[in-house]
């Protein structure tokens, strides 16, 4: 892809994404820059990805055709009101942040820009992330084109309205968080039982994998999957009337309403 990529902060998401777009040869390394605050984190990044790091932030937004603002929710006034004139009209920005609507984007940036709200997550990093995106209406059709194909180098995408993106971190942007309690809690609990624990890992996040290929790839209903595997009177449905019991099911839905407050909640402190 012939753009220059620029991120506005360079932590945990803006890494995955990165390091996932150079595994899947997108751009090559000179084509990404990012700006950090501390000398720390500039020298860690230039080592560990071979980009151009910087704490330069309007540097980095003149340069770029694409900017992700990869800073906290929190932090998103100040660096758009440092950034605000160094961006190009034809430059599209990219919000990454719970909770900042386009609206307000669009407000600090007090001239018409293109903007993309979206949801991504850390699965990114090996190339499985799974991303929200909502185009501002300044964006033509190849610009979310460009926007797709860079999400699309480290995952899949989905394009959804914009009275749903409070409602994305709790099923793809923060679930990974939830799966690897999932995990973690089923090596515990192999680990009960004997099973060393590396081979417990294995076996636990390989289980997770495989079904989520299987929901993925056989289009099947995940009750008609989980069916097949209860066999009567066998294992399974023991563990599964166990965690029905505990409201497994509605333990992850009340969380996930949680996840969806909390987005709303920072929405509307904008
Ligand atoms: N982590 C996740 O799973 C996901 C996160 N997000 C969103 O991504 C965004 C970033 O989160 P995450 O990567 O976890 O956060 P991190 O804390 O890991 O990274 C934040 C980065 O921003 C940099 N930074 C802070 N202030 C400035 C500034 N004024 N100018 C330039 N850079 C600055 C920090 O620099 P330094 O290192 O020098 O302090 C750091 O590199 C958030 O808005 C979050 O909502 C979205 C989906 C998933
Ligand atoms: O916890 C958060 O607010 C961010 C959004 C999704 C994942 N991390």
């Amino acid at each position: 892809m012939d753009k220059h990529i620029g991120f506005i902060g360079c932590g945990k998401m803006a890494q995955a994404m990165i390091e996932g777009m150079i595994k899947e040869n997108l751009v090559h390394r000179e084509q990404i820059s990012a700006s950090a605050i501390t000398e720390e984190t500039i020298v860690a990044m230039k080592e560990k990805l071979n980009i151009l790091m910087t704490n330069d932030n309007k540097a980095v937004a003149a340069k770029s055709d694409v900017l992700f603002l990869a800073v906290k929710p929190a932090q998103y006034e100040n660096v758009i009101d440092e950034i605000k004139d160094a961006v190009r009209d034809t430059t599209i920005i990219v919000t990454i942040a719970a909770g900042i609507s386009l609206a307000v984007m669009e407000a600090s940036f007090q001239r018409p820009v293109k903007v993309v709200r979206t949801m991504p997550n850390t699965p990114s990093l090996v190339g499985e992330g799974m991303s929200a995106l909502c185009p501002n209406t300044h964006l033509t059709a190849g610009d979310l084109h460009v926007i797709e194909t860079i999400f699309n180098s480290f995952g899949k995408t989905e394009v959804i309205p914009e009275e749903l993106m409070d409602a994305i971190p709790a099923v793809s942007g923060s679930s990974p968080a939830y799966a690897y309690m999932f995990i973690e809690a089923m090596a515990d609990g192999a680990v009960q039982q004997g099973i060393p624990r590396k081979q417990a890992y294995n076996l636990a996040a390989q289980a997770m994998l495989g079904a989520a290929k299987m929901v993925l790839e056989t289009g099947e209903h995940p009750g008609y999957l989980k069916d097949d595997v209860c066999t009567p009177g066998g294992a399974t449905i023991a563990a599964v009337n166990t965690l029905e019991k505990s409201n497994f099911r509605g333990s992850i839905m009340q969380a996930m309403a949680a996840c969806t407050a909390q987005s709303q909640a920072l929405s509307k402190t904008k």
